[in-house]
């Protein structure tokens, strides 16, 4: 069984909906885990708006199997769709036997399924770097330079090439109410315009003809049913349920607003709770939604003498238990959204995201691979129109990680979050690449396709195991233009340098993954956030490093990572804009996504921050993602300007300046000291030698960085 099939959570409902006279249960500690559990004894409520749109969902959810069926497409395999999406690699090859070849294959030459490249790849990494047995002073330099990498296995481990899972959620209870229709994959309230209220589904077969239309209804109708929800998760956590009935009247005129009925618990009473093994889950669902009411109007609903800091303590402290975060994770999370919003996202973390595919245009094109797995029984349509390789799986009768398409090639299993950092770096045909750390290599083979096998990708991983699964991907999707090798990133450019576009998909915590892999929630510490943030900062400064300045046709560096927090990116991005004076952010040229943090918790980014971008699983149902894409220009010398003037931040491209641009300030020290043992000649034997590669005769002078 996969990693992710381990962590797998049930899907529990909202806190929102269970009824806080839910049968009293003894003890609760560990409520997250036994969350789902707790529920099935709990009595759920579901606002009537919410069961009004919840059956016409499964309506639709059902009429797309039928209409498959009415085309005689999934005939036999409906009766088998109850099996997994995706089984375990080795798994069964059944449901082969229900294609049907005579589909109309003229009847979708026009039609959505245009051709391009674009997007592909995988969802993150998570790391567990308490596996990671070091105290910061006691490092060895062999230990930073091989066990940093790959003991912590900062890697994602919801890869594409290892045997693809689904949650059984996802396919069997559907209960997950993201999974159980189809939800779109990009920002709410999105510019699709037309049209028609209700299309009607049972309409007659879906054919390559008509799924554009088709696609385009569920769409919209997943668009309002994203909007309810949004609504109603707001009004749960705002209103509290439907006793409270005094937040609908507003902000105004609240004057004598009810307050009575709830208060924090005293230090005692919280004492008492430990002493039964915790809270009971009801209490513990009540007071979480007494607190986000509250602290939402905190002046008016506040009871007098209790302050912010408590009301924000007891929800951090319910969160952790409820969902089953350490308190440290709950709190760091917490603090990045406003209160109400928190919730949606730790909501959102609970519901695994939907199953992509990226389309391989090396092999074929998107329409042509949709026709063969509608044949098969496969129940897909385009993503969104941000992607024109991405295809989302609603169901299917047979397992998409064993198709003979997806043996041949035709697609890689990707997160939709993974298209992002491609389709912001667009390499072009015939460019010199580096994918930094790339295995499994769903983002290394998205670049293949859109170079059209042309020019070379260097497609780097310190982590020699996992090249193994990056190869295998990059034969079965047949790229031809990628050389795999094995570096720490930190080495870059000493062994190569002068790439027109660099990718740096960087090791992190994985807390835009959590959906997929569980343990997050339990394993980080602030200690691994600071060694991540430091080897990000670390790789960041040998990224640009490696990009050519000179490059006529780029000269840019993606930086990218499925982690949600600002250590890891926003704080990444402006340590690197501070450290190299060459290079400046643009565009991420992708048409949605929030705009990175500028100001953080008494933290100033450069403003320019905000031109970065964030992807959240409860705003645009993907994996929470970021994205940032550098200009890399020439080193011109530099001025050092006075601190006060400008913020320590040296003065740009003055070629009249005195000073280089380089790693050798104080700040840097720290950073140095690390990087530099790591690249020390004798550092440097022992690797060559681990790789059995020739070692040069100790009098041999190391080669210059490559600049
Ligand atoms: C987020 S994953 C990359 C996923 C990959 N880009 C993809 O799309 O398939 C991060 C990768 O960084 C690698 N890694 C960790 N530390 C590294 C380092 N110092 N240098 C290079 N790669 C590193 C891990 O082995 C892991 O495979």
């Amino acid at each position: 069984m996969g990693r992710r099939a381990k962590n797998k959570q049930s899907d529990p409902a909202p806190f929102a909906e269970v009824q806080s006279n839910a049968a009293p249960r003894p003890s609760a500690k560990k409520l997250g885990k036994r969350k789902a559990e707790v529920e099935d004894d709990a009595v759920t409520k579901r606002p009537s708006k919410k069961v009004k749109e919840t059956q016409n969902k499964q309506t639709s959810s059902k009429v797309k199997g039928k209409e498959a069926s009415k085309s005689g497409k999934l005939s036999k395999s409906k009766e088998k769709s109850n099996k997994p999406i995706i089984e375990d690699e080795g798994g069964s090859s059944e449901g082969w036997e229900d294609v049907d070849d005579d589909m109309d294959l003229e009847a979708s030459k026009h039609s959505l399924f245009r051709d391009s490249d674009e997007g592909e790849s995988f969802a993150g990494f998570t790391g567990d770097l308490d596996e990671y047995e070091m105290d910061g002073s006691e490092i060895s330099q062999d230990d930073l330079l091989q066990g940093s990498v790959q003991e912590l296995d900062l890697d994602s481990d919801e890869d594409e090439d290892e045997a693809p899972t689904i949650p059984s959620s996802r396919i069997k209870g559907l209960k997950s109410k993201q999974w159980d229709r189809p939800s779109k994959i990009i920002p709410t309230g999105s510019d699709d315009s037309s049209s028609d209220e209700d299309e009607e589904d049972e309409d007659g077969p879906v054919t390559m003809a008509n799924m554009e239309a088709r696609s385009r209804a569920l769409d919209e109708k997943a668009a309002r049913e994203a909007q309810l929800d949004l609504e109603e998760v707001q009004d749960a956590a705002r209103a509290g349920g439907e006793e409270d009935d005094d937040f609908e009247g507003g902000e105004e005129g609240e004057e004598g607003e009810e307050t009575e009925g709830f208060q924090l618990p005293t230090a005692e009473e919280v004492e008492e709770e430990k002493k039964v093994g915790g809270p009971q889950v009801h209490v513990v669902q009540r007071r979480m939604r007494e607190c986000v009411r509250i602290l939402d109007n905190f002046k008016k609903r506040a009871t007098p003498g209790r302050s912010r800091s408590e009301y924000v303590h007891q929800l951090v402290s319910d969160i952790a238990s409820y969902y089953g975060y350490n308190e440290f994770l709950a709190e760091k999370l917490f603090q990045l959204f406003p209160v109400s919003e928190a919730i949606e996202f730790f909501e959102a973390n609970e519901v695994p995201r939907p199953v992509t595919i990226r389309t391989n245009t090396l092999r074929t094109r998107r329409r042509d691979l949709a026709q063969a797995l509608i044949n098969r029984g496969v129940n897909l349509e385009p993503i969104g129109k941000w992607t024109n390789v991405g295809l989302q799986v609603f169901e299917s009768s047979v397992p998409i990680g064993a198709t003979p398409e997806y043996l041949a090639g035709q697609y890689m299993l990707q997160a939709a979050s993974s298209f992002l950092p491609v389709i912001a770096l667009s390499p072009l045909p015939g460019e010199r690449v580096l994918d930094m750390a790339s295995a499994p290599g769903g983002k290394t083979t998205h670049m293949a396709a859109l170079m059209e096998n042309t020019g070379v990708i260097f497609a780097n991983d310190a982590n020699k195991a996992r090249t193994k699964s990056l190869t295998a991907n990059v034969h079965r999707l047949g790229c031809k233009n990628v050389v795999v090798c094995s570096y720490d990133g930190r080495e870059f450019p000493k062994v190569m340098g002068g790439f027109d576009r660099v990718l740096l998909d960087a090791p992190c915590s994985g807390t835009g993954v959590i959906s997929k892999d569980a343990s997050v929630k339990t394993n980080k510490s602030e200690r691994d956030f600071t060694l991540l943030s430091h080897l990000q900062k670390q790789l960041i400064l040998c990224a640009i490093d490696s990009v050519s300045p000179d490059s006529k046709t780029g000269g840019y560096l993606v930086y990218s990572t499925c982690s949600v927090m600002v250590d890891e990116n926003e704080a990444v991005v402006d340590y690197a804009l501070r450290k190299r004076p060459n290079v400046k952010l643009v565009e991420t040229g992708l048409e949605f996504g929030k705009p990175g943090y500028t100001k953080y918790r008494g933290k100033t980014f450069d403003p320019k921050v905000a031109l970065t971008r964030r992807f959240y699983p409860h705003v645009h149902n993907m994996d929470g993602f970021y994205v940032a894409k550098f200009k890399i220009e020439k080193r011109f010398k530099v001025k050092p300007k006075d601190e006060d003037e400008n913020d320590g931040r040296a003065d740009k491209m003055d070629v009249d300046g005195q000073q280089d641009v380089g790693f050798d300030s104080d700040e840097d020290r720290p950073y140095i000291e690390v990087i530099e043992p790591l690249t020390s000649i004798e550092s440097k034997r022992k690797r060559m030698k681990a790789k059995g590669l020739r070692v040069p005769p100790r009098t041999k002078p190391a080669p210059p960085p490559v600049t």
